[in-house]
């Protein structure tokens, strides 16, 4: 059979105009790792968190603007932790993280929770500003782990599309979905608007929880990756998450994490396919 001859569509049904709007919804880059830690380690590590039971402490949030701390939006739980082990291998994993994100710039230190949701968790709305000293060139990461099988529903983190607009840029209405699931992380900008959507959890068993250890990587000081050396996503991301910054400097996490130092890369760094 002959190929179709293409039709001009007549700019009677498409009409041109001179109020086009210019106004896209730009998706958070986003990095996820299946099998992160491997099936002996990530059973090790929820039964940790599990075993940790009693130690959790409702999680909280703080207004940028008071610098006051409260619970509102929010229903987690939160333990502070530190380990040398993920630390190290999230090192590892970092080159090609920031190849993947578009990220530049050097990464030096991370803060970390252990976090579960139960029946009703969720954590509304917000970037990780107040969790960073920078959050124009923080990056999050989200590792998650759950009994099999899933002993909760819904739990899923949604990563909030930027729309740039007349050149402003605001967080969008419209999203990307990450399945919670066992063994897996994510990484993604801090500076993206992100929300963690209620969860169910109908045996009320602590062990049947979502959860999930999170990351916030900063690099050592703010000037480390001058505005001028960032790509344009990671400038709209920044200019979105403005209004979110804390006024003050916090001397302390408003969960109790504590700073770590990443070690640098190790042997067993992963990067992106060689262009040879
Ligand atoms: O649990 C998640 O999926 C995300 C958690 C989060 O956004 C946070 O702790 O800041
Ligand atoms: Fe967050």
């Amino acid at each position: 059979m002959e190929p179709a001859t293409p039709m001009e569509i007549s700019p009677r049904v498409l009409p041109p105009s001179d109020r086009w709007s210019p106004a896209p919804a730009v998706p958070a880059p986003v990095c996820r790792f299946e099998n992160f830690l491997g099936a002996e380690r990530a059973a090790a590590l929820l039964e940790y968190a599990i075993s940790r039971g009693e130690d959790f402490t409702a999680g909280t949030v703080l207004d940028p603007l008071t610098g006051q701390v409260s619970r509102k939006g929010r229903d987690s739980l939160v333990l502070p932790v530190t380990s040398r082990v993920f630390s190290a291998h999230l090192a590892d994993c970092l080159p090609l993280v920031q190849e993947v994100l578009g990220h530049r710039g050097s990464l030096a230190r991370s803060l970390t929770v252990l976090t579960a949701h139960g029946e009703g968790g969720h954590f509304g709305m917000h970037t990780d500003a107040s969790r960073v000293p920078d959050v124009a060139t923080a990056l999050s990461a989200v590792y998650y782990l759950h009994r099999t099988p899933r002993g909760f529903g819904g739990g899923q983190l949604r990563l909030y599309d930027t729309v740039v607009d007349e050149g402003r840029a605001r967080p969008g209405e419209t999203y990307r979905t990450i399945e919670p699931e066992h063994d897996t992380i994510v990484f993604f900008p801090s500076g993206a608007f992100h929300e963690v959507v209620p969860s169910t959890c109908p045996s009320g068993r602590f062990s049947d929880h979502r959860f999930t250890l999170t990351t916030w990587i900063s690099g050592g000081e703010p000037a480390a990756a001058p505005a001028a050396r960032r790509s344009p996503v990671w400038q709209w991301l920044a200019d979105a998450a403005e209004g979110t910054r804390p006024l003050h400097d916090a001397e302390e996490d408003h969960d109790g994490a504590r700073p770590v130092a990443l070690p640098p890369p190790g042997p067993g760094t992963r990067r992106g396919p060689s262009r040879t």
